[in-house]
């Protein structure tokens, strides 16, 4: 998949089949438009084009969603769209100057002058142009005139989308894992640079990578402790592990952190980037008596951790 980040610097597509998203989550839903995609692409001897925009439109063309999180960071969603055989990713500053631009001028001097598409593949629902005033009407309207087809994206894939998005982003927030990773097909995956913490955890037996998410639009998995698998960057090697988010009650915490103890290993890797995939919620957290008891349950983790990775 070739990348594509300077819109003055696009090469001349093939035959484009193009589809327009922001795509954030690269889930089950997206993935049946992106199948639509690669299939017409090949039966008019063409490439395939996915046009998305980052930052997220709602936080620019609706700024009381500020607080939107997102499934994906950028890179993330580049990784998996990557890995889905699409020829070209696009990916547009949306900025107000180009939320404003009147649609006909978001078709003539956008889409049809910068990708010449063979084929548009579009939802009826989707909005262009100027407060959101651009239409699937009015590409049926231009169509003849710019010749490309235009095909549309079924209603029931869409709402399935756009509820799937929601759910996901729910679930995440609740810690339901189950329906996280099976709406997402994957399982759902953050990055954290490992930063000191109490220095507590070794002395317990289970010393804790504690995580600082440097994108502070990515949501982050509600409080509990997790069965999870682990990963640094640049290193193959997947460990299996398990993760505690939450204020840590019975060391008397007062900030949110993310921990992950990794199972047999024994390293120093403050600094480095850890990626988790968050595979099952295990339980909540919960306020111990002491500490021995805490780490009676942490034991007890360990296991059923084990139990399902
Ligand atoms: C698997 C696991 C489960 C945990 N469960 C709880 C819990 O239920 N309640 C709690 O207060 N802290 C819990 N913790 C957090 C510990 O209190 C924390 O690891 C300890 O304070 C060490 O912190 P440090 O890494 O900053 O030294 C858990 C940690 C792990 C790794
Ligand atoms: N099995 C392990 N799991 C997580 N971190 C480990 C492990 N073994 C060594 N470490 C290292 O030790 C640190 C955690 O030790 P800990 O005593 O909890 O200190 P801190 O409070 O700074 O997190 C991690 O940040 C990591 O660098």
């Amino acid at each position: 998949m070739q990348i594509h980040r300077n819109i003055e610097a696009l090469p001349g597509f093939k035959n484009a089949v193009i589809t327009i998203g922001t795509f954030d989550g690269v889930h089950e839903g997206h993935r049946k438009v992106i199948r639509q995609l690669t299939a017409r692409a090949r039966a008019a001897n063409g490439e395939s084009v996915i046009i998305t925009f980052h930052p997220h439109p709602r936080k620019i063309v609706n700024s009381s969603i500020l607080g939107l999180r997102l499934i994906n960071t950028l890179d993330e969603r580049i990784e998996l769209l990557e890995a889905l055989d699409v020829d070209h990713l696009v990916i547009i500053p949306f900025t107000e100057v180009f939320a404003n631009q009147l649609p006909e001028d978001y078709l003539c001097n956008f889409l049809i002058a910068k990708f010449k598409p063979h084929t548009i593949i579009i939802g009826y629902d989707h909005r262009f142009g100027r407060n959101r005033t651009g239409d699937y009407k009015l590409l049926e309207l231009l169509q003849q005139k710019y010749h490309y087809e235009l095909e549309e994206i079924p209603k029931h894939i869409l709402d399935n989308i756009s509820i799937s998005s929601t759910k996901i982003r729910e679930a995440i927030l609740k810690g339901d894992t189950a329906t996280t990773n099976h709406l997402l097909g994957y399982d759902f995956f953050f990055e954290g640079e490992v930063v000191h913490g109490d220095k507590l955890g070794r002395e317990l037996g289970y010393p804790t990578a504690n995580l600082k998410v440097t994108d502070e639009e990515k949501i982050i998995p509600g409080n509990g402790i997790y069965a999870v698998y682990a990963s640094l960057t640049g290193d193959p090697q997947r460990f299996k592990g398990m993760m505690s988010i939450g204020l840590r009650p019975t060391v008397n915490g007062t900030k949110r952190t993310v921990e992950v103890n990794i199972f047999d290993f024994d390293t120093a890797i403050y600094g480095q980037t850890l990626r988790v995939y968050v595979k099952q919620f295990l339980r909540e957290e919960v306020r111990f008596d002491s500490l021995e008891a805490m780490v009676q349950q942490i034991d007890r983790d360990k296991i059923d951790s084990l139990a399902v990775l």
